[in-house]
């Protein structure tokens, strides 16, 4: 089976709106673990405008020995505030797994992958620091990736592809390029000796058809589109729960 591991993300972009701790990341995460999911993602960015490092902590005592737990982050990202780094981050907190995303700073959603030939060497590193930490190590790759080879070399264990274009594709009607493009760079992956990973964008509607292409898939992280739809599918019954306090 697929692991499902949930985004907390876009909890705590709610939550930063008004200051204060509603909606609480914690008792999100404990909702979604008594659910049934099988990991908590987080993606700590340094300009602090979702989740923060003290989520980071937080979540980690709540998660321990339930479920895996998944931060995700451009590890060559300077500290800056109260934004450690990732791979401090990493060692306060020992994650399950770390996942490296080459984001720049600004980007409002992560929209690329590593180039592996080209960045294991700057990668070295933080794989082996991650990988004496306890972490599992993913790298985040665009569909279509190659050189999956360089990052076995490194220790790297699996491989997340950028779900975004297959899930822009769906959404126009028209997915079977980049379905086969996303099944192609898992299957290389996969022959290399990476497991893989999924994930951006995925929702409910486009979530089937992926897994049912990728054989073996091993976890997808989903968030955006899952605390959305949690919305449309929690809408109707708060707004019973409020009308039935002003009988
Ligand atoms: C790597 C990835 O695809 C996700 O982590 C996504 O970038 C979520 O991050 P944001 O919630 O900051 O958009
Ligand atoms: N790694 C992808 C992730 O954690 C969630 O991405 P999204 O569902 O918020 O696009």
């Amino acid at each position: 089976m697929t692991l499902l591991s949930v985004n907390l993300n876009k909890i705590a972009v709610l939550r930063n709106s008004r200051g204060g701790n509603e909606p609480d990341i914690a008792r999100a995460a404990a909702t979604c673990i008594e659910a049934g999911c099988g990991g908590i993602t987080v993606h700590p960015r340094p300009d602090l405008r979702h989740v923060r490092p003290n989520d980071v902590r937080l979540l980690a005592s709540i998660l321990r020995g339930r479920v895996e737990y998944n931060i995700e982050g451009n590890p060559f990202a300077p500290p800056r505030g109260e934004y450690p780094g990732l791979i401090a981050l990493a060692r306060e907190v020992r994650p399950t797994q770390v996942t490296l995303v080459p984001d720049s700073d600004g980007q409002i959603t992560s929209d690329h992958g590593f180039e592996l030939a080209q960045d294991a060497e700057r990668l070295r590193p933080v794989v082996d620091q991650l990988r004496q930490l306890g972490c599992r190590v993913s790298l985040f790759v665009d569909p279509g990736a190659t050189g999956f080879e360089h990052a076995v070399a490194l220790g790297v264990q699996r491989a997340e592809i950028y779900t975004g274009p297959y899930a822009h594709a769906f959404a126009e009607g028209d997915a079977k390029e980049q379905l086969e493009l996303c099944v192609e760079t898992a299957r290389r992956a996969q022959q290399a000796g990476l497991a893989v990973n999924a994930g951006h964008d995925l929702s409910q509607a486009n979530l089937g058809t992926l897994r049912v292409a990728i054989p073996g898939l091993a976890e997808v992280s989903i968030g955006h589109a899952l605390i959305g739809e949690a919305l449309y599918e929690g809408l109707a019954n708060t707004v019973r729960n409020y009308l039935q306090i002003l009988r």
